[in-house]
């Protein structure tokens, strides 16, 4: 039991999917896992276990925002021994060819948050995804004719901005999408030898103001689900 999850010991796998939204935890669940045991309802932020083609396999919402998935992440590998953390997200897309759906494989994450300046004394610190796992999502997606992109994305404090064309400059510089958590997923996951990757769904294009509705992305969702399970296969076995 750690401060934010009541789990025994030996009830989270050494592979967790991690979704912002503890509701699409429940779904991924019900969806792809059998043997499913809920571990986790503290603050409502749910957390099962089950398997996947022989795979034991945890999912963990984690909320929103790098505060809310460091707490989880951090107690997932400190206090449970999780190995591989896979963030299964949303995100807005800010380069022109990426289309709605279409899957982001963050290979690192830029953030405008100060969490890792207060670490390293002022400097930047570039966190970034587990090769392995990186390659093997890749293989996955590909082999499903997903479209998806492996590139930098921008892990913002602010869901909403104050200056609305604050994201043109992550996007002149390269960053695929925005997001909230996997730059403080990756410098948790490097601190701590655990290997890690996120993959984003693109739920909305802040270039041509496309969106998708909840039901669209919860379809969208679940192809992003499949190839996070076949890369933690690949990669465990
Ligand atoms: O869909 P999730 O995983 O929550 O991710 C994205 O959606 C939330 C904002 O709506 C933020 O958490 C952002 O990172
Ligand atoms: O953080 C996020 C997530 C999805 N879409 C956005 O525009 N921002």
């Amino acid at each position: 039991m750690s401060i934010h999850i009541e789990a025994k010991q030996g009830d989270i796998a050494d592979i967790v999917l991690l979704p912002g939204d503890p509701l699409r935890a429940k779904q991924i669940a019900e969806n792809f896992l059998e043997d499913v045991k809920c571990y986790n309802q503290v603050r409502n932020m749910l957390g099962f276990t089950g398997t996947w083609n022989g795979m034991k396999v945890s999912v963990q919402g984690t909320g929103m925002g790098m505060p809310s998935i460091s707490i989880y992440t951090e107690e997932l590998v400190r206090d449970y021994g999780v190995k591989t953390l896979i963030r299964v997200g949303t995100c807005g897309g800010l380069q022109p060819d990426l289309g709605l759906y279409n899957l982001v494989l963050a290979s690192a994450a830029s953030t405008d948050s100060s969490m890792h300046k207060r670490r390293f004394r002022g400097m930047d610190y570039a966190p970034w995804a587990d090769f392995g796992l990186l390659s093997a999502a890749y293989e996955a997606a590909s082999k499903k004719n997903l479209p998806s992109r492996v590139g930098g994305v921008i892990s913002t404090d602010t869901f909403y901005q104050h200056d609305p064309d604050e994201w043109k400059l992550w996007a002149e510089n390269g960053i695929l999408a925005v997001e909230m958590e996997t730059s403080a997923l990756y410098a948790i996951a490097l601190r701590n030898k655990a290997k890690a990757l996120a993959l984003l769904t693109v739920s909305d294009s802040l270039v041509t103001g496309e969106l998708t509705s909840s039901e669209e992305r919860e379809k969208g969702m679940l192809a992003m689900v499949e190839v996070a399970l076949e890369a933690a296969k690949k990669v465990h076995g």
